[in-house]
């Protein structure tokens, strides 16, 4: 559909998690609907998801991203909401029947971020030193290079992380550097992480706008919000994961980029422990992300990812 022809509603409604990171992507989300369609009212439906509410169990033990999505899907069914705005990061590869990303947005910072009140970087923690982390694959790489170090669990929303290093339960912690850039607290990063000393999440630092699929309609309507090298890049690493059937108990990690008009992709799979990290890198065309996604997912089987996975699951 062209912008021309097409008739913005009068009223956009839009669901988000509660948590503070949350809201503020929703936020920026209404703020650039209300800029381009000044006649729209746009407004955002709060909610709490399950995700939000267990606390006190690694996640990826409990049944992982689809419980931060499953209660903004139903708005999105009951008609309560129009759209729904996530962090990529939290979608699940597939998503139900009748749902759809509408939209993906511009990525911020997608690599991970070191924050200590004490410590420079990593390289500086002494042997024993606490690092909080749930995500198995900041710990699976953490791990790799870092033996000496301990790793223990550490949930909640950005806020609640920060305030457990300020009580001082962990040497450093790994955060996003996107949510913290996003919420104002980059002062809070004390090193950025490479992305190939920690690859990052499948989709980190991305916002994807989901909608009913049965709703062309708004596609057209978010069509300005949509960043096609993001997409591209996100696309790529969402073929990687779901071609290796990743859930989420699974430590892997997958980042593409732009490169003189390609696209370069690095992925990979390990042991929690991090004793076993095989990973594989592959240039592709960028109008093909998801061959390339396939295709570095190929490697990492060809290496022997299929017994790592087996493993977790089994
Ligand atoms: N799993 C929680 C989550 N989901 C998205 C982000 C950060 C922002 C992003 O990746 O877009 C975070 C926090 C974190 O990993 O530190």
């Amino acid at each position: 559909m062209s912008q021309a022809s097409l008739i913005p509603p009068a009223r956009l409604v839009i669901a988000s998690r509660e948590s503070a990171l949350a809201m503020w992507q929703a936020e920026h989300i209404r703020d650039r609907l209300r800029a381009l369609y000044p006649q729209t009212s746009v407004s955002i439906l709060g909610m709490t998801t399950q995700g939000d509410q267990i606390l006190d169990v690694t996640l990826s033990k409990i049944g992982g991203k689809g419980l931060f999505v499953k209660e903004l899907e139903t708005a999105l069914e009951n008609g309560s909401a129009d759209i729904a705005v996530h962090s990529l990061k939290d979608v699940p590869m597939n998503l139900p029947e009748g749902f759809a990303l509408a939209c993906i947005g511009e990525r911020e910072d997608p690599r991970d971020a070191f924050v200590s009140n004490r410590f420079d970087n990593l390289a500086a923690l002494p042997a024993g030193s606490v690092v909080g982390t749930s995500s198995l694959r900041r710990e699976s790489q953490l791990r790799a290079r870092f033996p000496h170090l301990k790793i223990e669990p550490l949930r909640g929303n950005v806020q609640t992380r920060l305030r457990k290093l300020d009580e001082g339960q962990y040497a450093a912690i790994i955060l996003a550097a996107a949510g913290l850039k996003r919420l104002g607290l980059g002062e809070r990063i004390r090193a950025v992480i490479s992305s190939d000393e920690s690859l990052p999440a499948v989709g980190q630092g991305a916002l994807g706008i989901e909608t009913r699929a049965d709703r062309p309609d708004l596609k057209a309507v978010l069509a300005p919000l949509h960043h096609a090298d993001t997409a591209a890049c996100v696309l790529a690493e969402r073929a990687m994961s779901r071609a290796l059937a990743g859930s989420c108990q699974v430590p892997l990690g997958g980042f593409a980029e732009v490169q003189n008009g390609k696209l370069r992709m690095r992925g990979f799979v390990a042991t929690p422990d991090g004793t076993r990290l095989l990973r594989a890198e592959h240039v592709g065309d960028i109008a093909q992300p998801e061959a390339l996604g396939d295709l570095v997912a190929q490697d990492l089987l060809r290496q022997g990812a299929g017994e790592i996975l087996a493993a977790l699951n089994g």
